[in-house]
């Protein structure tokens, strides 16, 4: 279920990245703030000093890596993940030479009970957040703890010590492994979830037959662009178009031909509704609309005559094609126009047009009418 889909990886590099983010800000001041108040500043200057300043400047690289990230991620996301990667484990690195140091150099001993801490707090934290890629969060937990181990077995007198790092490690490596079966499980539930949220989405906008918006769907655009055409003072074309004879149309071929018919209409009328803020839709049974914002230099509904027109003859011109026969379709058009203001009603314009509509059948169909007054 997670596979490689770009979008799905950048999603888990994101929260990737994000979970890193307080991490960062620790390390980069976690380690000077443990020095004081054991002494060790005083007592180890030279060493604090540069243990302190190399964690801060991998924090302020890994600081600068997190704000160019979109552009940096745009332009390559294997370069991307390489710096990630690289950053996170000059960390990882820094702090594992520090800890092989605390435990086995004399030098160190002064701050060695609050460093044993600083190992399980660092290397839990490290691997909880990396969770997302957990062979990199591996990676990692083997870069802070092994040369611990490692050492601690090479200088029997600590073997202890190693001993205990080494169940540590085992331990939290377990933990982690079964955590990110976890993370992985609830990724693919919100996957699934979005998936589903998004057909839903799309359902309750699209007419099922005719895979071109509903009613519902108008409805709610209508008022939208209503609103927008009162707001910058455009003018708001309405076309309703019904399909010619249709009941005959039924009656002669059947319903099923009758729905292909309407799947055929529909589809000119979106092709033919293509700019940004067109919107055509069925608006019941044999019955579409196309809403059109008119541009601020357009004459009155100059726009939407010239579409209607266009549409009309477009589907006079496309006879419906089944079987290697030809069924002629033909609509009438009512169109209206209106510059929307906050006196109007805007059923207005629905009425308008479906008299315009209304008289183009009287006027004995395939018609575009334009309602006046
Ligand atoms: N096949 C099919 N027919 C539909 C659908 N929705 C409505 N109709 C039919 O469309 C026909 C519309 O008929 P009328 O309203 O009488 O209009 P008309 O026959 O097109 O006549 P004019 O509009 O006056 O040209 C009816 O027979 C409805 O059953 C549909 O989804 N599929």
């Amino acid at each position: 279920m997670i596979d490689n889909d770009p979008k799905i990886q950048r999603r888990i590099d994101m929260d990737l990245l994000s979970r890193a983010k307080t991490g960062v800000v620790v390390y980069g001041f976690l380690l000077p703030v443990v020095f004081w108040p054991f002494d060790f500043y005083i007592l180890q200057p030279m060493l604090s000093t540069v243990f302190a300043l190399s964690m801060l400047f991998i924090s302020i690289l890994r600081g600068g890596h997190y704000v160019i990230t979109k552009p940096l991620y745009q332009y390559s996301v294997k370069l991307w993940r390489s710096s990630f990667y690289f950053l996170s484990l000059c960390h990882a690195s820094i702090l594992s030479t520090f800890f092989v140091f605390s435990i086995f150099d004399e030098r160190f001993t002064a701050i060695l009970h609050i460093t044993m801490l600083a190992i399980g707090g660092i290397s839990s934290g490290a691997l909880v957040a990396l969770i997302p890629r957990i062979k990199f969060a591996l990676v990692n937990l083997s870069v802070l703890l092994i040369p611990s181990i490692v050492t601690g077995i090479i200088i029997s007198e600590k073997f202890a010590f190693a001993v205990m790092l080494a169940l540590f490690f085992g331990y939290i490596a377990m933990i982690g492994v079964r955590s990110s079966k976890e993370y992985n499980r609830s990724f693919e539930t919100e996957l699934i979830l979005d998936d589903q949220k998004n057909e839903l989405e799309r359902l309750s906008k699209i007419d099922a037959l005719t895979n071109i918006y509903n009613r519902g769907y108008f409805n709610i655009e209508f008022e939208k662009q209503w609103e927008y055409a009162n707001r910058l003072k455009l003018r708001l074309s309405l076309l309703i178009v019904d399909v010619d004879h249709f009941k005959a149309f039924n009656d002669n071929y059947g319903h099923l031909l009758g729905d292909a018919c309407l799947v055929h209409v529909a589809k000119i009328i979106n092709q033919v509704g293509k700019r940004e803020t067109d919107i055509a839709a069925r608006f019941g049974g044999e019955e579409f609309v196309l809403l059109i914002l008119e541009n601020e230099n357009e004459n009155e509904n100059e726009k939407a005559i010239k579409v209607a027109e266009i549409l009309r003859r477009k589907i006079e011109r496309s006879p419906f094609k089944v079987d290697d026969k030809l069924f002629p379709v033909t609509v009438s058009i009512g169109v209206a126009s209106i510059q929307p203001s906050h006196k109007m009603d805007s059923r207005q314009l629905i009425e308008q047009a479906d008299s315009a509509l209304y008289q183009a059948k009287h006027q004995g169909r395939n018609l575009v009418i334009v309602h006046s007054g």
